[in-house]
């Protein structure tokens, strides 16, 4: 299999707490991962250890065959142009209008000329469904809107991986529907690689092709949706049928027993 990112024998802490050991995962290249688990469990530290903007303290973490950590300010710099982040947020500046807001990036990274710069804006555009929207300000635009117009403008520079932090947090279920659908079309379209992170499993597992369960420092399972959801280990059920209680801890690790907090 072709893949875009190779994770092997990482581990990272932040100080004194381990977020992950001994890791090793893959994402294949043109497909659409989805990395669940508890919250705090560290799957933004992921998204953020494949971007290179924390290094893990041992193992290696290569994007098409570069391994990001071991390159130079610069090269990391021309790297990260091939990635892109859209985070749950995904604020856009308040003072642009949608066509300036994706144009921003266009304009930050490249001398292009406005002619072209309105070429791609517009694509990005269209292919998020807003290009009627271009002279809407942020506070004129939906939640959803919002979230779309993020998106063009996080595909403005043709990333070739994309990665999603909880894209679906706060949106009613027909604009995560809409978001769930774009996220595969741009994907398909664009010839993207997306990673999602996503606490939202059984919508996550509709457009999937891969999906990881990372708790407690390791990635408990990987596998395609049809296997994540044949699977009999219990920590993978918990998952795939959303329950609270069960082998996976949902709440942050604490030291202290909360009665001794009393
Ligand atoms: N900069 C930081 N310094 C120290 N600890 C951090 C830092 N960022 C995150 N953490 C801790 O690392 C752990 C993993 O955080 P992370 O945001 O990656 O989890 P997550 O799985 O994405 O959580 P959620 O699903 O709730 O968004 C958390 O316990 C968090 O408190």
């Amino acid at each position: 299999m072709n893949n875009l990112v190779e994770i092997k024998d990482m581990s990272f802490s932040y100080g004194q707490r381990t977020i992950y050991e001994n890791v090793n995962l893959k994402i294949p290249k043109g497909k659409i991962t989805a990395f669940m688990g508890p919250s705090g469990t560290g799957k933004t530290t992921m998204l953020r250890l494949i971007g290179g903007q924390i290094t893990p303290d041992k193992g290696s973490i290569m994007f098409d065959g570069i391994d990001v950590h071991k390159l130079n300010r610069s090269d990391l710099y021309k790297l990260r142009k091939r990635m892109s982040m859209l985070f749950q947020s995904g604020a856009l500046f308040t003072d642009l209008n949608v066509y300036d807001n994706v144009a921003y990036p266009i304009r930050e990274h490249t001398k292009l000329p406005e002619e072209i710069i309105r070429d791609m804006v517009l694509m990005k555009l269209e292919a998020v469904g807003l290009r009627g929207a271009s002279n809407l300000m942020p506070h004129e635009l939906s939640g959803g809107m919002a979230r779309r117009a993020a998106l063009a403008r996080s595909i403005a520079l043709d990333p070739e991986l994309i990665m999603y932090d909880e894209p679906f947090t706060g949106q009613d279920p027909i604009t995560m529907a809409v978001l769930l659908r774009l996220i595969q079309t741009l994907n398909r379209t664009l010839g993207l690689t997306s990673i999602v992170v996503t606490h939202d499993v059984s919508e996550i597992l509709t457009i999937a092709d891969y999906a990881y369960i990372l708790a407690g420092t390791k990635v408990v399972a990987g596998g395609t949706p049809e296997e994540l959801k044949k699977s009999t280990d219990p920590r993978v059920k918990q998952f795939i049928n959303g329950e609270y209680d069960g082998p996976v801890p949902f709440n942050y690790p604490t030291e202290v027993d909360y009665l001794e907090d009393l």
